[in-house]
C-alpha cells in the first residue's frame, strides 16, 4: 500500500527552484531516510510528502489510507518550549495518550508502560520529573519524538531526530525506530544526515542532491 506518491515535483520559494523534477512513493511499512546535504531541500520535500506545501507543478496524491490513518509529525526545531513552559517531561508525553483515553483521562497499566518505554529510549526517563522549558533544545526534541511514538501513529515523519545525540544513543535509536516498523507495523520517514550509520536499519533512501535530485533505492 503507498500512503503518498511524489510525481515530477517543482517547487521553491519566491523564485527560486529547491526542488526540481523530485518523484518518490511511501509505502506504508517501510523505514525510510531523507538524506543530502544541507540546503538540499529535504524538510521542504517532508512538508510536500505530508500536504503542508503545495508544489508549483508535478502531482502528490495521498491514498484514501493515509486519510484513516494517524499521522505524527516532528518537525526540527520542535523545541521551542519557552523556559516557563509548566507541564514536567513525563507529562508532556502523557499527553500522546490523550485522544485514547477520551474525557476522563485514566491511564491503563499498557498506557504507563509505553510512555516509560518511549521515555527510556530517548534516554529522558531520569529526567522526567524536569520541566520541559529547563531541558536542552535536543532533549526538548527527543520529549517531542517519545510523546509522537506514545500517539502510536501509523506514520511518523521525523526532521533530523538524532541530531545531538552520541553514536550509541544514536544506534539504539535507529534500532527502536526498526522494532517500530518492523513489529508494530509503522512507517517511519526520518531526515537525516548519517546515512553510513543508520543504512542497515532502513528499508530505502530518498536522495537529495541539491541541483539533480535521485531517488535511490537500497
Ligand atoms: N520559508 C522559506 N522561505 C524561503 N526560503 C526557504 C524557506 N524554507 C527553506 N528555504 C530555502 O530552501 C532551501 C531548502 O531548505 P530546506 O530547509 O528544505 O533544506 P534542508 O535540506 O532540510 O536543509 P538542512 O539540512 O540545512 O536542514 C534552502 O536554500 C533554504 O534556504
Amino acid at each position: 500500500m503507498i500512503f503518498c506518491s511524489l510525481r515530477d515535483i517543482v517547487f521553491g520559494y519566491e523564485n527560486e527552484p529547491v526542488i526540481r523534477n523530485v518523484s518518490a512513493d511511501i509505502h506504508a511499512g517501510e523505514f525510510i531516510a531523507v538524506s543530502g546535504p544541507n540546503g538540499a531541500a529535504k524538510t521542504t520535500l517532508l512538508k510536500l510528502m505530508l500536504g503542508l506545501l503545495k508544489p508549483w507543478s508535478g502531482t502528490v496524491r495521498f491514498s484514501a489510507e493515509l486519510g484513516r490513518s494517524r499521522v505524527a509529525y516532528v518537525p526540527q526545531q520542535a523545541s521551542s518550549f519557552n523556559a516557563g513552559f509548566p507541564s514536567k517531561v513525563i507529562e508532556l508525553v502523557r499527553s500522546g495518550c490523550y485522544p485514547e483515553l477520551g474525557l476522563f483521562r485514566r491511564f491503563r497499566r499498557e498506557q504507563h508502560e509505553l510512555v516509560e518505554e518511549a521515555l527510556k529510549a530517548v534516554g529522558l526517563w531520569e529526567l522526567r520529573n524536569r520541566k520541559i522549558g529547563e531541558l536542552s533544545g535536543g532533549q526538548k526534541q527527543k520529549a517531542c519524538i517519545a510523546r509522537a511514538i506514545v500517539q502510536q501513529p501509523d506514520l511518523l515523519v521525523l526532521d533530523e531526530p538524532v541530531t545531538g545525540m552520541d553514536a550509541a544513543s544514536r544506534t539504539r535509536f535507529y534500532e527502536w525506530m526498526r522494532q517500530q516498523v518492523k513489529e508494530e507495523g509503522r512507517t517511519v520517514i526520518m531526515v537525516t544526515h548519517g546515512l553510513d550509520e543508520a543504512q542497515d536499519y532502513l528499508d530505502r533512501v530518498i536522495y537529495l542532491e541539491g541541483k539533480e535530485e535521485s531517488d535511490v533505492s537500497i
